[in-house]
């Protein structure tokens, strides 16, 4: 159930929103689009549009009062143009004129559309600078294909809650496609986002990752050399004789402890992904997009998977983060909200890629939250006190772990991690050997 005070200051209280359902119903009497917006609460806040002025009472509580809203989305397909243009929406809806609104994740999807994303600005002062400032940025996009569409919500007479959608003209004026009511909607029972998961972030082979980091070469220069190192490795690297471990779980969890006594312990190789090789290009992948930084890390675990079957024909190796980790995050970042709104156990994006060295045993540090914000803490990184806190009990640290828990084929066997490094190795490698054998 959605809670107004979840929107925050600018909420207007919405009117029996228990009872504020609706079935989608855009103006062909079709089923229409509905929208999600993603608040920083747990709850994604539904509508829908409708034709005909129905007494049903529309989700009010994200325009607000006395302001106005807006909303812009582009296709969410992996389309590197498209996810560039979401980012630089993003960046801009934080400066400038911008800077007095409140700005929300909104998906817009429906049974016959693509899912499309977009932000909700909510206007708390609602003059017509942030609209200008609006249809300014829009123009400012240049010639784009389809360009994005402004959505103005306002009130009618009778209190209802109506959408606008207007196409800017290049040159100056607009034009209305669409006038329709706003109707509250249920939230799905599968979170917009989930479908096109496989496709815009979770990259189940090689082709898929590679396809997209060929397409940035013209603006990452560095794209190339990934490339190249890619296309460098064995097509379907196979494993040699001697065991592979992956190491995987939050940061803090105590994955470089573990990995580096159980190397000793084992005479072991010690890896790593994304390898060396690329290491020095995260930073920049990592201000790209999702589709983009996604796809990277992807590519750096094929480019690990060659080097897992060289040393695994010489000893035993053991990886620190791999597949399993490029998914977790990668799924706990597109999936707004509660850990409920995660794709269900056995869903596509748990499963391995088929073209992607296996290795033998993964094991998953888990710690309470408690725990990993005293190690947080205790290594003082740049963060401050408050902000390491904020994140080690936000909602996305139990998403990433939960979906390490989805995995599957090969699944990750949880270690309470908690213990003294000690305890935590010889628990290790006790299941190393168990699942392993004498090594
Ligand atoms: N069992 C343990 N008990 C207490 N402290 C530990 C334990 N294991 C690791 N630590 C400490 O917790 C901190 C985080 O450990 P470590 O760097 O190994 O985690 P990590 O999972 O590799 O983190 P990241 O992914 O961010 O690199 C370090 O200061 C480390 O010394
Ligand atoms: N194989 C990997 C390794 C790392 N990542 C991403 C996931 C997180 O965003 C970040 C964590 O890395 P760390 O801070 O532990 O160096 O890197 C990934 O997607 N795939």
């Amino acid at each position: 159930m959605l809670h107004p005070s979840r929107l925050g200051r600018l909420t207007l209280l919405p009117r029996a929103l228990s009872a504020m359902s609706a079935p989608p119903a855009g103006a062909s009497g079709q089923a229409g689009p509905c929208f999600a917006v993603e608040g920083p609460g747990s709850d994604l806040v539904c509508f829908t549009l409708s034709a005909g002025a129905s007494g049903r009472p529309e989700p009010r509580c994200f325009v607000p009062a006395p302001g106005r809203c807006y909303s812009l989305c582009v296709p969410a397909a992996p389309s590197v143009p498209m996810a560039r243009l979401h980012r630089r929406l993003q960046q801009r809806l934080r400066q400038g004129p911008f800077g007095r609104c409140r700005v929300l994740g909104l998906l817009c999807y429906g049974a016959q559309a693509a899912l499309e994303k977009g932000f909700l600005i909510q206007d708390p002062q609602g003059g017509p600078e942030t609209e200008r400032a609006l249809e300014e940025l829009l123009r400012g996009l240049g010639e784009l294909p389809p360009p994005p569409l402004l959505g103005v919500y306002e009130a009618g007479e009778r209190g209802e809650l109506w959408q606008c959608l207007w196409a800017l003209r290049g040159a100056g004026g607009r034009d209305l496609l669409r006038r329709a009511r706003v109707v509250a909607a249920e939230e799905p029972p599968l979170h917009p986002a989930v479908p096109g998961l496989s496709h815009a972030a979770v990259f189940h082979s090689l082709e898929a990752a590679r396809s997209v980091v060929e397409q940035c070469t013209s603006f990452i220069p560095e794209a190339t050399a990934v490339l190249d190192l890619v296309d460098k490795c064995p097509k379907q690297s196979k494993k040699g004789e001697f065991p592979v471990i992956v190491i995987e779980g939050l940061d803090a969890t105590g994955k470089t402890t573990v990995t580096q006594s159980v190397n000793d312990s084992l005479n072991a190789l010690l890896l790593r992904s994304p390898p060396a090789c690329i290491s020095q290009w995260r930073k920049t992948f990592d201000d790209e997009p999702t589709l983009i930084r996604r796809a990277f890390y992807a590519l750096g675990n094929y480019i690990v998977a060659s080097e897992i079957a060289k040393a695994s024909t010489k000893s035993p190796v053991v990886v620190d983060r791999y597949w399993h980790s490029t998914a977790a995050y990668a799924i706990a970042t597109e999936i707004s909200g509660k850990v409920q709104n995660l794709p269900p156990a056995h869903h596509e994006v748990y499963q391995w890629p088929e073209d992607l060295l296996k290795p033998d045993l993964v094991l998953l540090l888990t710690v309470s939250p408690e725990e990993r914000i005293r190690r947080l803490q205790g290594r003082g990184l740049e963060k401050t006190e408050e902000e390491t806190e904020l994140e080690a009990n936000s909602l996305f640290p139990q998403k990433v772990e939960e979906s390490y828990k989805r995995m599957e084929n090969p699944r990750c066997q949880e270690v309470d991690a908690s213990p003294s490094r000690e305890e935590v190795l010889r628990t290790v490698l006790y299941l190393i050997k168990k699942h392993c054998g004498s090594l």
